[in-house]
């Protein structure tokens, strides 16, 4: 199982190091060709506008959405859900436009901006450590999409097919329990 971490910025080496430690191999993506042998992706957090220019300037954006529309799973944590969404909140754009939810950006309020919280994710944990930095939620799914997680009446994990979207950032902290589940879906979708 051969994983990349699409590293135009953000968190990319402890997404790495985690989907190591969940048994994978794991690169980090700079070029569109290195998408070419790989199972699964994950999109880190970061800046979503910032990474979205440069996915566009690298070609990233057509690429991914061939990767994708390949039914090769996709992991977006925080900018990366937002990346990946169909529909971000007052905005009449999207980036990838690949997975059918609706996000809105920086969803927790001020003083919130950034905190860590111990959640159910279902089929994953039942006391996942979250950290949320300036995270997005999720508004709405589609009509095939799953609810795996809540945090105050918010959807912060949620899944569409071979498309997994987390609000928080799972790559900073111990617990690979996410990375595993996402490894369980690349393992679903490989033949
Ligand atoms: N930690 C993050 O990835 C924050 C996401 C950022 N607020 C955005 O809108 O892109």
């Amino acid at each position: 199982m051969k994983i990349g971490v699409l590293a135009l910025q953000g968190a990319v080496v402890e997404h790495v190091r985690m989907l190591e430690e969940a048994g994978a191999t794991a690169v980090s993506v700079k070029k569109v060709e290195e998408l070419d042998d790989l199972d699964g992706l994950v999109i880190p957090g970061g800046e979503s506008t910032t990474i979205s220019k440069l996915m566009h300037k690298y070609g990233f954006i057509e690429a991914i959405r061939e990767f994708g529309e390949a039914k090769k799973p996709i992991f977006g944590t925080c900018a990366g859900a937002i990346l990946l969404a169909n529909r971000i909140n007052g905005q009449d754009d999207f980036h990838l436009g690949l997975m059918d939810i609706k996000v809105e950006r920086n969803a927790f309020g001020r003083q919130k901006d950034s905190f860590e919280v111990e959640m159910p994710v279902a089929g994953v944990a039942a006391d996942y450590p979250a950290v949320f930095i300036r995270a997005p939620y999720v508004m709405e799914v589609g009509e095939n999409g799953q609810v795996l997680a809540k945090y105050e009446e918010k959807i912060v994990v949620a899944r569409d097919g071979h498309y997994l979207a987390a609000a928080f950032h799972p790559e900073l902290t111990d617990d690979i329990r996410l990375h595993k589940y996402f490894l369980d879906m690349v393992k679903e979708y490989h033949s």
